[in-house]
């Protein structure tokens, strides 16, 4: 099989007297090559153990890890072929932005040819002209942009990349996961990134495995995962905050508005925005359904949108969208619409959730 498989990995911490934490209990996970997938899970689910395990900073307890059909155990990290990033990327400080990345060459190209393939890096990560400058000078993204072109420069097999963009602020962030996506699709690169931000997934990955104490709940594209999520656990986990069986009285008008997708599920998931406040014949292409009414809890003006806190009949407060500046008194009934896209139906044979 190409690309890098993972089989029914174990990844176990000892825990001192109280015995052992199983960090990662039984992955299996295939990363086709050229693909880029994200390992998405709250904080401690063992996302990083799963990572650092394929890198072999970790022992397995059990299971195995190969790429293109051969097993590495038994090769130390710098023999696998797999290139690493981390939060910090870890730069050389006393060397120059060009001479970072030359490091990741390793020897391999001189002169001439090596200081082209080191401006080819620069200009793929968004630094065209910055070989000069001491990494010292550099902001915190750009930063993040150099070892990135570092991890690069050998053309790993595989980039392992953990929580690369996380010391960085949102807007940034967001900014970076779309540059981090179009380096790794222009090089073709094969690469597993570990994040516990949604959007960062969504944004850079072509599939997402979303992990919760130690397990894998499901593997699938954005699309997929969004649309249809396989559980409860992982649909709060993306952001839906409310569900609706769909026998209860209050599913009605969203039942109509998603037309009939509920025939085989069992319970609706509600995403913000799956309710839009009615504004004299604005809600545009929603569905109409004069028949939804909420009380307005508050209010909050977001760029371009105001996000209204309702409190649904048999549903509970959820976070209807409306327009900029739309001026509402808490108490206030509302009326609302629904956006069927923001309505995911899930499987009915669900067990229930464990005990958070
Ligand atoms: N070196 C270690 N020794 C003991 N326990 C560890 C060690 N590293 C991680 N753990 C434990 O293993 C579990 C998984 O940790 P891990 O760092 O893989 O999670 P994570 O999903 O990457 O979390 P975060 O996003 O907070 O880094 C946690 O319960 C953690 O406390």
């Amino acid at each position: 099989m190409s690309g890098l498989e993972v089989h029914d990995v174990v990844v176990r911490y000892a825990a001192g007297r109280r015995g052992s934490t199983t960090a990662v209990d039984g992955v299996t996970l295939h990363v086709e090559r050229g693909e880029v997938v994200a390992l998405l899970g709250p904080s401690g689910c063992g996302k990083s153990s799963l990572l650092r395990a394929v890198a072999g900073l970790e022992p397995l307890a059990g299971g195995l890890v190969a790429f293109d059909g051969r097993s590495v155990d038994g090769l130390p990290v710098h023999r696998r072929g797999f290139g690493l990033m981390f939060q910090d990327g870890q730069l050389f400080p006393h060397r120059d932005v060009a001479g970072n990345v030359a490091y990741g060459l390793a020897g391999s190209e001189r002169g001439p040819e090596r200081t082209a393939r080191v401006d080819a890096l620069l200009e793929l990560v968004g630094l065209a002209g910055y070989g000069p400058r001491p990494v010292t000078t550099l902001s915190g993204g750009e930063r993040q942009r150099v070892a990135l072109a570092r991890a690069l420069a050998p053309q790993p097999r595989l980039l392992l990349l953990d929580e690369p963009l996380s010391a960085l602020d949102r807007a940034l962030r967001e900014r970076l996961a779309v540059d981090l996506r179009a380096a790794l699709v222009a090089t073709g690169t094969t690469a597993v990134l570990v994040t516990h931000d949604q959007d960062e997934a969504f944004a850079v990955a072509d599939r997402v495995a979303v992990m919760d104490r130690g397990r894998l709940l499901q593997v699938g594209t954005p699309a997929d995962l969004w649309q249809r999520p396989a559980s409860r656990r992982v649909a709060a986990f993306l952001g839906y905050e409310a569900f609706v069986p769909v026998d209860a009285a209050a599913a009605a008008p969203l039942l109509r508005a998603i037309d009939g997708r509920a025939l085989t599920g069992g319970v609706l998931a509600l995403a913000e925005g799956a309710f839009v406040v009615v504004d004299r014949g604005a809600a545009g292409t929603v569905a109409q359904d004069q028949g939804t009414k909420g009380a307005v809890v508050a209010v909050t003006s977001r760029r371009g949108r105001s996000e209204v806190q309702v409190d649904v009949d048999g549903i509970g407060v959820v976070t209807a969208l409306g327009p900029v500046g739309v001026r509402l008194d808490p108490g206030s009934v509302v009326a609302l619409a629904v956006d069927p896209d923001a309505v995911a139906v899930l499987p009915l044979d669900e067990p229930p959730a464990p005990p958070t």
